[in-house]
């Protein structure tokens, strides 16, 4: 008998393993909504020329392959903590930002699991909208932080439930952990609005509340990084000493190379070197230090004012691209005859649009139709283009009426 013979077969993931099943239809109808990854009006992934001409540059410089210091390429995490804060934002400019370089989003998420698991001085559990993206539970879950939920998505309005957050957040014991989408709320893609995140902030400050935010999409929900920081920039300033979860998987195309950012912001310097220290006594048994290439791009677009403005343009050309079709879908669902208000496709806002179609209507997509998302209803609108939006509205339709 096998050793690992009562090793269990566990459930493939509920969104990467949509593309699983969708690379086994065979069908040439077959639409990708699954993985939150962008493509291009032709359907196919997308290199960023800012992303290409970065790495031009970095071969030229004829770099050795070192190990990076365990928290990472500094000069990378001060600019992507400065792309998030603000240049000229006071955690940047009196140093009161702990940041590390991170494996990707999912990697900042773990770390910031970790420190507070080790040192949040008040209950180790953290509170996540309801829906959230699925691997926020067991990112949490495996570093010994319970979950629990607070109102976020209404089901009814198909909107945000403003009131019942707040009275949530209201009612949950002081100093509770708030993990808070910072834009692009995945699966929903139903952001607060400026008036409400500062009634949020103002709570969580009464409340003394920890609010620890990830920021996947810095850029991709409106298509200004700067506008897509506002919750972050307004905690911060509202004195929140937050943790920051940054990931240019997205916004920058850098999937693959695993580039992120985390941040603790502290009282003072002081306090920045005690934080390093346990950060980087997190990092090195688990992974000893980070993948230098991916942070050398982001490292080479944002020191370079050219660079960065031209990749803000490739930015926004991705987020208009998914506000242009968002409409297209809405316009040709209504002219299928559909009679449900679809509104909430063109009000959502970033890579997903929560369609409301229950998991027996999304499980009829795959089946009858080779259209592939999650059971949620979730779909990545960045998998849908003007040559496949018409017969998406046909069969989200089909299953609908
Ligand atoms: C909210 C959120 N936070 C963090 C991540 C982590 O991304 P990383 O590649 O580690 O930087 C993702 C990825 N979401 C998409 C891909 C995935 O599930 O991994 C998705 O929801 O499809 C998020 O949607």
């Amino acid at each position: 008998a096998s050793i690992w013979e009562k090793v269990p077969m566990g459930p493939p993931d509920t969104i990467l393993g949509i593309t699983e099943a969708f690379k086994k239809d065979k069908d040439p109808r077959k639409i990708n909504l699954g993985a939150g990854t962008y493509r291009d009006d032709n359907g196919k992934p997308y290199v960023l020329p800012t992303v290409k001409e970065a790495e031009k540059r970095i071969m030229a410089k004829n770099m050795n392959k070192e190990y990076a210091p365990i928290a990472g390429i500094s000069e990378f995490c001060q600019l992507a903590a400065g792309f998030a804060f603000g240049e000229d934002s006071p955690v940047l400019k009196n140093g009161l930002n702990a940041s590390a370089q991170a494996l990707s989003g999912t990697g900042a998420l773990r770390l910031g699991s970790a420190f507070l698991s080790s040192f949040y001085p008040h209950a180790k559990e953290v509170y996540l909208p309801a829906p959230t993206w699925g691997n926020h539970i067991p990112v949490f879950k495996h570093c010994g932080i319970n979950v629990k939920y607070y109102k976020y998505y209404d089901k009814q309005t198909v909107g945000l439930d403003f009131k019942g957050l707040m009275s949530d957040i209201m009612g949950f014991p002081d100093h509770s952990i708030l993990l808070l989408h910072a834009c692009a709320h995945n699966p929903t893609g139903i952001d607060l609005k400026p008036e409400q995140w500062k009634e949020l902030s103002a709570l969580v400050k009464k409340k003394k509340h920890f609010p620890f935010f990830d920021m996947a999409y810095q850029g991709f929900a409106s298509g200004d990084p700067m506008k897509d920081a506002f919750a972050v920039r307004q905690f911060v300033d509202d004195g929140h000493q937050i943790i920051l979860c940054q990931s240019f998987a997205k916004n920058m195309g850098l999937y693959g190379e695993r580039a992120g950012n985390f941040t603790v912001v502290c009282k003072d310097k002081e306090e920045v070197e005690r934080v390093m220290s346990q950060i980087k006594i997190i990092i090195r048994p688990m992974y000893s230090n980070p993948p230098v290439h991916g942070a050398r791009i982001v490292l080479e677009i944002l020191s370079d004012q050219k660079l960065r403005s031209q990749w803000m343009q490739e930015v926004k050309g991705m987020a208009d691209r998914i506000i242009g079709v968002r409409k297209k879908l809405k316009d040709e669902l209504a002219k299928l005859g559909s009679t449900r208000n679809w509104n909430h496709i063109t009000d959502q806002i970033g890579m997903f649009c929560f369609t409301g179609l229950t998991p027996e209507q999304v499980d009829r997509m795959a089946k009858e139709f080779h259209v592939y998302l999650t059971r949620d209803g979730r779909i990545s609108v960045a998998g849908v283009s003007s040559t496949n939006y018409q017969y998406l509205a046909s069969a989200m339709h089909a299953c609908t009426k």
